[in-house]
C-alpha cells in the first residue's frame, strides 16, 4: 500500500467510527484493527504498529471515554499523536551552520540514490548561500566518480575523486582536507553503498567516518525497501553514529513505510525527502505535516513554503507594495494566476476536510 492510500484507508476508519451512533469498544476496536492493518500493509514494523495500538489503548483508559467527552476527537489526537511519533524521533539532527565548516558523510545501501541526494543536498544549500563541496569516496561502483562529477558540473559546484586512486578512505581524508583549506562550509562525502553482510565494507565505512570526522552522518535510504529496513538501518547506526536519515524516491510507487520503521531503528530524525530524479525534487521533511498530509488534513505550513517557493523573492516586495496602494492589474493578477498553476494540483496543497474538527 503506498503511503497516500495509507493515508486515505486511516481516514476511512476514523471516519466510519465517526458515522456510528455510538462509540462503543467494538466500534473502537474496529477501528483501531483497521489502522493497523493499513499500517501493516504500507510495510510498517509489527512492533511499531503494535506500540502505537497499545498506547492509544492507554490513551482512551486515561480519558476513560467518560460522557460529555468527545470521543471522537480523543481518539482522532491519539491517531495523530502516535503516527508523528514513528516518523519523528523527538531528536532534533544537527543542523550544520553557514560559514563553519561542516562535513556531511552519506551512506546506505546499493542505489538508494546517495549519489544523487549528496548532489539534491549540496545544491539545496548552495541556492541559500552556502558554499558546498563533494567529495566521491565511492570507489566500488564504476561510474560512480563520472556520476558525481556530472551533477557537481551541472550546479557548479565543486567536487573531489580520482580514477586512479581505489582506497576510498586516502581520497576522503584528502578532499576534506583540501575543501577545508578552501573554506568551504558544507563537505559532502559520498560512500559506496553497502549490505548489512558485508563486513568489509563496513569497516570501510567506519574507517571513512574515522578520517573524515564527520559533523553529521545522513543515512539515506530508498522509500521501497519494506520490512528489511529496519534491520538494514540499525546494522548502519551500529557501524557510524548516524545523526539523519533522508527517503528518496518517495515519488514513486513504494509504500514507504519499511522507510518510516527507519526512524525506530537509528533513532535518528527525517531531514529531507527526494521526490524524483531532478536536482531541485528534493523537500524538507516536517514529521507534523507530513502526518497532516497523510491523514487529509492539509498542510498550513508546506502551503506558505509552496506559495513562498512560486512567488518569485524579487517580485515579492513590488506585489506587497502594489497591493498596499491598492493597485491591482490585470498584469499582476496574470503573473499571480500563473504562479498559483506553479504549485500544481491545489487538492495536494490545500486543506481538505479535517478530521480533527
Ligand atoms: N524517482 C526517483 N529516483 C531517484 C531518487 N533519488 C535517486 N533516484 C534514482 O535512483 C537511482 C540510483 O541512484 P544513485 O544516486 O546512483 O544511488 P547510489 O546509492 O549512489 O548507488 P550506489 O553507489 O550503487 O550505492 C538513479 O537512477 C537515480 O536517478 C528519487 O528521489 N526519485
Amino acid at each position: 500500500m503506498v503511503l497516500a492510500e495509507l493515508g486515505g484507508t486511516i481516514t476511512n476508519a476514523l471516519k466510519r467510527m465517526s458515522n456510528a451512533t455510538i462509540i462503543d469498544e467494538k466500534v473502537i476496536n474496529e477501528c483501531l484493527n483497521g489502522i493497523t492493518r493499513a499500517l501493516l500493509q504500507s510495510d510498517v514494523r509489527l512492533e511499531l504498529v503494535k506500540n502505537m495500538q497499545d498506547n492509544i489503548k492507554k490513551i482512551l483508559k486515561n480519558e476513560e471515554l467518560a460522557a460529555g467527552h468527545n470521543k471522537r476527537k480523543i481518539i482522532q489526537q491519539a491517531v495523530y499523536s502516535e503516527l508523528c511519533k514513528i516518523v519523528d524521533s523527538g531528536k532534533p539532527p544537527v543542523t550544520p551552520k553557514k560559514g563553519k565548516t561542516s562535513v556531511i558523510m552519506f551512506v546506505g545501501l546499493q542505489g538508494s540514490g546517495k549519489t544523487t541526494t549528496c548532489t539534491k543536498y549540496a545544491y539545496y544549500h548552495q541556492k541559500k548561500g552556502w558554499k558546498p563541496a563533494l567529495v566521491c569516496a565511492d570507489t566500488f561502483r564504476a561510474g560512480a566518480f563520472d556520476q558525481l562529477k556530472q551533477n557537481a558540473t551541472k550546479a557548479k559546484i565543486p567536487f573531489y575523486g580520482s580514477y586512479m586512486e581505489s582506497d576510498p578512505v586516502k581520497i576522503a581524508g584528502e578532499g576534506v582536507e583540501r575543501f577545508k583549506k578552501e573554506n568551504c562550509d558544507l563537505i559532502i562525502v559520498d560512500t559506496s553503498g553497502r549490505h548489512k553482510q558485508e563486513a568489509s565494507l563496513f569497516e570501510e565505512m567506519r574507517q571513512v567516518s574515522e578520517i573524515t570526522k564527520p559533523d553529521l552522518v545522513i543515512f539515506v535510504m530508498d522509500s521501497s525497501i519494506g520490512q528489511a529496513a529496519y534491520d538494514q538501518a540499525l546494522a548502519f547506526k551500529k557501524s557510524v553514529s548516524v545523526g539523519a536519515v533522508i527517503i528518496t524516491k518517495m515519488d514513486g510507487h513504494a509504500k514507504g513505510g519499511g522507510a518510516l520503521s527507519a526512524v525506530a531503528a537509528t533513532k535518528s530524525p527525517v531531514i529531507f525527502i527526494g521526490t524524483g530524479e531532478h536536482m531541485d525534487e528534493f523537500e524538507v521533511f516536517d514529521a507534523k505535516p507530513f502526518v497532516s498530509r497523510l491523514l487529509g488534513m492539509g498542510d498550513l505550513s508546506g502551503f506558505m513554503d509552496k506559495i513562498h517557493e512560486v512567488v518569485p523573492m524579487e517580485q515579492q516586495p513590488e506585489l506587497l507594495q502594489k497591493l498596499s496602494e491598492g493597485t491591482f492589474t490585470l498584469r499582476i493578477m496574470y503573473e499571480q494566476f500563473q504562479n498559483i498553476q506553479k504549485m500544481g494540483p491545489i487538492g495536494q496543497v490545500c486543506f481538505q476536510d479535517s478530521i480533527l474538527t
